[in-house]
């Protein structure tokens, strides 16, 4: 791998995925926060402890929306600097990992690039469980596509029950509209993305415009996320309890833990 900083002690990244200032969104009143840093207790976490001890953070994005509308086009030019022009439906799911150095702590994307085609449905929801990170996508050219945003986010969500999604809304191929048509997409596409407390990013995979910018926001809000989560937790921790020689701790089960698994059910 070349551009390598070789002095990280840690799992080496490539310098495109290493995040130190806080990614913005890209559209100011379409975005899900109003925050130009990261959290200042996570920045002191990650600067006091460092990387031994913060542990390796692990965030399941799924990436859902209708057929054909360019979803693995999306996840093929951030992991692979490709397009391909042909279309091959995904049947079920596809899956990458993209390993990200922020604020100095290895952190690591699982993306799930699930089909859109009906047939394919239960066979893909089975991987939507677990999520914490849901990326819809439509197509700018295609505006049924947007139409069905809602319905896809419900999906997601009847399998998380209980947990906060961060959620994205993408518009795709904005190289096949003029800039126009684009203007009136993006009017639309926010007014959804308010409704469905999502974060508007219009992109295309053809030409790359936006699409490394979108992928390493969604990066450094996880990995806050994941960070705030793990304080949380340490904070309300109970204190191990001691029955004769072992210990145990109530409640002690991770997200980095539950990822693996995951991980691990996936290549069988
Ligand atoms: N011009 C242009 N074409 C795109 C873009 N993204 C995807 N496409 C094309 O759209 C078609 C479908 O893309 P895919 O990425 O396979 O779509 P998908 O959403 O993964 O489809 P399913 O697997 O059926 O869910 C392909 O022919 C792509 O080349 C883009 O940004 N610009």
């Amino acid at each position: 791998m070349e551009n390598l900083d070789v002095n990280r002690r840690m799992i080496q990244v490539h310098k495109d995925r290493v995040v130190v200032g806080f990614p913005q969104a890209q559209t100011k009143n379409a975005r899900i926060d109003e925050k130009y840093d990261f959290d200042p207790r996570v920045r002191q976490s990650c600067a006091s402890e460092r990387a031994s001890t913060v542990g390796l953070k692990i965030c399941k994005m799924i990436i859902i929306g209708d057929m054909a509308v360019g979803k693995t086009c999306l996840v093929n030019r951030f992991c692979k600097k490709a397009f391909d022009r042909d279309y091959k439906a995904t049947i079920g799911v596809d899956f990458e990992v993209e390993r990200f150095e922020i604020l100095n702590t290895p952190f690591t994307l699982q993306m799930w690039d699930t089909a859109g085609q009906e047939r394919f449905q239960c066979i893909a929801s089975a991987y939507y469980r677990g999520a914490q990170v849901v990326v819809i996508v439509f197509d700018v050219s295609e505006m049924r596509s947007l139409a069905s945003a809602q319905s896809w986010l419900e999906a997601a969500q009847k399998e998380n029950a209980g947990s906060q999604l961060l959620t994205f809304l993408v518009g795709t191929k904005k190289d096949l509209v003029t800039d126009a048509i684009y203007r009136d997409v993006e009017h639309e596409a926010i007014k959804v993305a308010k409704g469905l407390h999502a974060e508007y990013w219009g992109v295309s995979s053809k030409t790359g415009e936006n699409v490394k910018e979108l992928f390493t926001r969604i990066a450094a809000l996880s990995f806050e996320g994941a960070v705030l989560r793990e304080l949380e937790k340490r904070q309300f921790a109970t204190p191990p309890k001691t029955i004769g020689s072992s210990s145990f701790r109530i409640g002690s089960t991770s997200t980095q833990a539950s990822s693996k698994q995951k991980l691990a059910c996936c290549k069988m």
